[in-house]
């Protein structure tokens, strides 16, 4: 479904990443670890389209990935992007809306067909008592199910989450963990997902990346770029690796702090 070939991203001499080459199936579960501005999120806007590799290409179904994000791709990021004047249900509504109409208006049947769907999906994420309430009045947990519902509207099959847990809470994560992994069950969707979270990568994913430079050159530290150093089937996997890959990622996390 998604080929992606050897791939490099430069932003001027600062080379992000390099040499990167996977195939991802319809239905995986991706995710993403590595260290703080290895380039994960980079990676995923070039998966969405807003970004392009400077070398290599990445393939979906075998054509190129539109340049414009379009509604095959929906995408979740930490940081919400719910309208603060609409209500929870006007928020779901206007992401059909927009794919419509540059304008962002439905009328009629397409308006009354968008608010059920809205609706419906508002109730699988477990919003159906807030659909008429403002993002300021949700808790952080409910504003990421939002973003969620807004994503899924658009009947992705490509979902693009980046880091969408990392600022709740423990308890609340691990309800949205249940909630992605239902709703990728049930609308088969391919996921990438960027976590901090080693083992929410674990718990999540059926395949699991680690991004790291391959080479380090100390006297030009942006030489060289990261690629994938370990494209990991998982529940195949020793403990033992599992130590090793999350004492590298401290190691580079330690290393950028000094
Ligand atoms: N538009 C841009 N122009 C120049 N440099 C950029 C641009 N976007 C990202 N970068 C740089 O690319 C590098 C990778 O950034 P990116 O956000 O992809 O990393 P990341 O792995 O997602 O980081 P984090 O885990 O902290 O979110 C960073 O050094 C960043 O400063």
């Amino acid at each position: 479904m998604i080929e992606i070939r050897n791939v490099w991203k430069r932003f001027d001499d600062n080379v992000i990443l390099e040499n990167i080459s996977a195939t991802v199936k319809e239905g995986e579960f991706v995710t993403l670890v590595g260290a703080s501005g290895c380039g994960k999120s980079t990676f995923l806007r070039m998966l969405l389209g807003t970004d392009s590799p400077s070398q290599g290409s990445i393939l979906l179904d075998g054509k190129a990935i539109p340049s414009e994000p379009d509604s095959g791709r929906g995408v979740v990021f930490q940081q919400y992007s719910v309208f603060p004047h609409l209500t929870v249900l006007e928020n779901v509504v206007i992401a059909r809306a927009f794919e419509r109409s540059r304008l962002g208006f439905l009328w009629g049947a397409a308006k009354k067909a968008a608010r059920e769907e809205a609706a419906d999906l508002l109730n699988i994420v477990g919003l159906s008592h807030m659909l008429h309430r403002y993002p300021d009045e949700l808790s952080g947990g409910m504003r990421q199910r939002l973003a969620i519902a807004q994503a899924l509207i658009l009947k992705p099959r490509i979902l693009l989450l980046d880091e969408p847990f990392g600022a709740l809470d423990p308890g609340i994560r691990a309800d949205m963990h249940e909630l992605v992994l239902n709703l990728w069950r049930k609308h088969k969707l391919t996921v990438f997902m960027v976590t901090h979270d080693l083992k929410e990568g674990f718990h999540l994913g059926t395949r699991l990346w680690v991004f790291d430079k391959l080479r380090v050159d100390p006297q030009a530290p942006n030489a060289y770029g990261a690629g994938i150093t370990y494209d990991l089937p998982v529940g195949a996997c020793e403990p033992e690796l599992l130590e090793e890959i999350d004492g590298s990622l401290s190691a580079n996390k330690q290393a950028e702090e000094i």
